[in-house]
């Protein structure tokens, strides 16, 4: 059986270990490289986690050969995603991208690449399955329950604001529903931002705590009633079945998709 050769993009970051840990361990998968600017190695065999593990280390875009890796899994920074995504698909790799922070206009730039390249690529706000039915079940309630507020919450070292995953989850919402201002039209902030952030009407609440991994509630409140629906990652091996997923199938596509429901 072919392997499908994989490259771990943000290896040395939280994410990326977990995901690194996991291409080893799948026998579908070859980790053919893994890339990090801020790595000091030059093989991954360097490191305690990884020492009988034969794998070169990247920390420069120009080093990669492209030619001998099929699918790059991309965990970095709001500021390196859209670099890395047009490296790939500019060299027929195709990206699965769980970074989270690419603006809008970015998203349809990399998606004109991918279909003038016939690449399949993923961009998933959220590999965990709790966070793809929270979003679907979100959008079907507020189809009915068109008032609904988001409150994001997520470990101190998050460097976006609102999460991928909240921004995806209003984007959704507001598919399904009439553009409405939320509240009492005569509010007034005493202290800025308390309201939260106002997307089309909706507002997202951003926490940020250490203890934290991933949660997210959206709160629905209608006359005389409300519903909360809430899904928590407690541990980043939560994402990794979404990732594997997104690994075996990205390259039946010819284009950039958005959401691993697309997959499933
Ligand atoms: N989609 C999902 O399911 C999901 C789940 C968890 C995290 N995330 C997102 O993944 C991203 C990474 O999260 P994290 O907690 O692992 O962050 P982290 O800061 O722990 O790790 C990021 C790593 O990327 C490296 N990096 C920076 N620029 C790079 C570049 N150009 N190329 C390669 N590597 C580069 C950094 O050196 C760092 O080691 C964030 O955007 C986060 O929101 C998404
Ligand atoms: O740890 C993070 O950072 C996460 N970011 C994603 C988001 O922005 O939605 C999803 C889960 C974890």
């Amino acid at each position: 059986m072919v392997m499908i050769k994989v490259l771990v993009a943000g290896f040395k970051g939280r994410m990326g270990n977990t995901t690194t840990k996991m291409v080893l361990e799948n026998t579908d998968f070859e980790l053919a490289g893994v890339y990090d600017p801020s790595a000091s190695e030059s093989n991954l065999s360097e490191l305690p986690d990884f020492e009988n593990e034969d794998v070169p280390v990247y920390t420069k875009a120009v080093d990669i050969d492209g030619s001998t890796i099929d699918v790059w899994i991309d965990f970095t920074s709001p500021v390196s995603v859209y670099e890395n995504v047009k490296f790939a698909l500019s060299h027929s790799i195709s990206p699965v991208i769980g970074t989270t922070g690419l603006t809008n206009d970015q998203v349809d730039e990399l998606k004109k690449i991918a279909k003038k390249n016939k690449v399949g690529g993923l961009i998933a706000p959220n590999f965990g399955i709790s966070a793809v039915l929270l979003m679907q079940f979100a959008q079907q309630a507020a189809k009915y329950l068109p008032d609904v507020e988001i409150i994001e919450m997520h470990h101190d070292k998050k460097l976006d604001a609102p999460s991928g995953t909240a921004l995806n989850t209003a984007k959704l919402i507001s598919e399904v529903r009439k553009q409405k201002i939320q509240g009492n039209p005569e509010e007034k902030e005493s202290l800025i931002g308390a309201r939260g952030a106002d997307y089309e009407g909706m507002r997202i609440h951003s926490v940020r705590l250490p203890g934290y991994v991933a949660h997210e509630q959206v709160l629905f409140g209608g006359q005389g009633e409300a519903l909360t629906i809430r899904q928590d990652s407690f541990d980043r091996i939560s994402f990794m079945s979404g990732v594997e997923v997104a690994v075996k199938k990205i390259r039946d596509y010819d284009e950039l998709l958005i959401g691993l429901e697309n997959l499933l």
